[in-house]
């Protein structure tokens, strides 16, 4: 028997089977024109139906994308030495491999920074400050992004006022919980190719963001796979390769917005597969409300369609905060559904024999 062994800096990173064009959406990939009339109702039925999609016509420059991208490619290309003063992740800060601090490993780096109000959080530094401003200009655009989005959502779904959820991330007096994340995954070592050439290690094992929408934006480098959703909780699912589009945007549901959707929208799970020949690089941007924000559903979406005499709809989970759902979801394992413990037991069926 020939045992292949793994090259020792892939030593704890699980391998997966290498996507090929097979895997990749085709027309049926979710795309909303945030300028068209009626988006609103596709961004709901996007959400609803695979908990991500993509954004076009989104109004942010060129320019504040390529400036913040080309800062982070200056980043990640300096001495490690000079990357490692600004780590460990803790969880802002650079990181390698490590990726949060229960043991989940993957085949990248990023940098880690948290977001205080519209601007870099002063209390987790820049590496640099024209990073710093490139992050700044590109955190504004997400923020106006974050907020169309969160309207839309509203409104699709009947939700006065409008900035019922965009309030709670981007809200003007909100100390919200916002981050924003640089990643960068190198191509497939070439050893591994050449040992097992149907297998590429993971950059971003499989998970699900827990605040209420990301938005990411990626280089031209394939890699990023979501699971279609029927049964994703169930560990049946199909990893579906999303093909990049520098031009544009993803964004994605996060469990918080699931909950407050009463699970109408559902947190898609996603990962990132290393690309066997160029280095992925993606910017993410994480919105999420204040640590004392009730994560609970929508009281219009309960009563809405509620007769005389008929009962509201119950919430499917237990309460409570987002300090609580984050600290708890701190210290899972990527991979893990960090909504489950908060999912309430369906109410029994009355028995008809008794
Ligand atoms: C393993 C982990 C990394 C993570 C915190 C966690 O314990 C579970 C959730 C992970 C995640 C996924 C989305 C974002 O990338 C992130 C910053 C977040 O808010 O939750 C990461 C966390 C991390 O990298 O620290
Ligand atoms: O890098 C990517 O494309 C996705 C990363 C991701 O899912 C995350 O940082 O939560
Ligand atoms: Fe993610």
């Amino acid at each position: 028997m020939v045992v292949l062994a793994k090259p020792a800096a892939l030593e704890q990173i699980s391998l997966v089977r290498s996507p090929s064009v097979e895997d990749n959406f085709g027309a049926g990939l979710p795309v909303v024109d945030l300028a068209a009339d009626g988006a609103a109702g596709e961004v709901v039925r996007a959400c609803e139906r695979f908990g991500f999609f993509k954004v076009v016509s989104h109004g942010v420059g060129e320019g504040v994308v390529g400036r913040l991208e080309a800062e982070a490619v200056r980043f990640f290309a300096s001495p490690q030495a000079a990357k490692d003063a600004h780590g460990p992740a803790s969880p802002f800060g650079y990181g390698s491999k490590r990726i949060g601090r229960n043991g989940d490993m993957g085949w990248l780096e990023y940098l880690l920074l948290a977001i205080d109000g519209a601007s870099l959080s002063r209390s987790s530094p820049a590496p640099s400050s024209s990073l710093r401003d490139a992050a700044n200009k590109y955190v504004g655009a997400m923020r106006g992004m974050a907020r169309t989005v969160l309207e839309m959502v509203a409104e699709g779904l009947g939700v006065a006022p409008r900035g019922a959820l965009a309030d709670m991330v981007v809200g003007d007096g909100a100390a919200s919980d916002q981050i924003l994340r640089l990643n960068h995954y190198p191509p497939c070592p070439p050893l591994l190719q050449n040992l097992m050439p149907n297998c590429s290690p993971t950059g971003f094992g499989e998970h699900t963001d827990p605040q209420l929408i990301s938005i990411l934006h990626s280089n031209s480098t394939s890699g990023l796979q979501v699971a279609l959703h029927h049964d994703a909780d169930a560990g049946d699912h199909q990893w579906v390769t999303v093909p990049p589009d520098p031009a544009s945007f993803l964004v994605i549901v996060g469990d918080s917005l699931q909950v407050m959707t009463n699970g109408r929208m559902r947190s898609v799970r996603h990962r990132v597969v290393a690309n066997k020949l160029k280095s992925r690089v993606s910017m993410i941007y994480f919105g999420g409300p204040p640590l004392e924000q009730r994560i609970a559903p929508l009281r219009q979406l309960l009563v809405a369609g509620v007769g005389d005499g008929e009962e509201e709809e119950q919430s499917r989970y237990e309460e409570f905060t987002w300090g609580e759902y984050k600290k708890a979801a701190y210290l899972s394992r990527l991979s893990d559904n960090r909504l489950a413990p908060f999912h309430r037991q369906p109410p029994p069926v009355a028995n008809p024999l008794a």
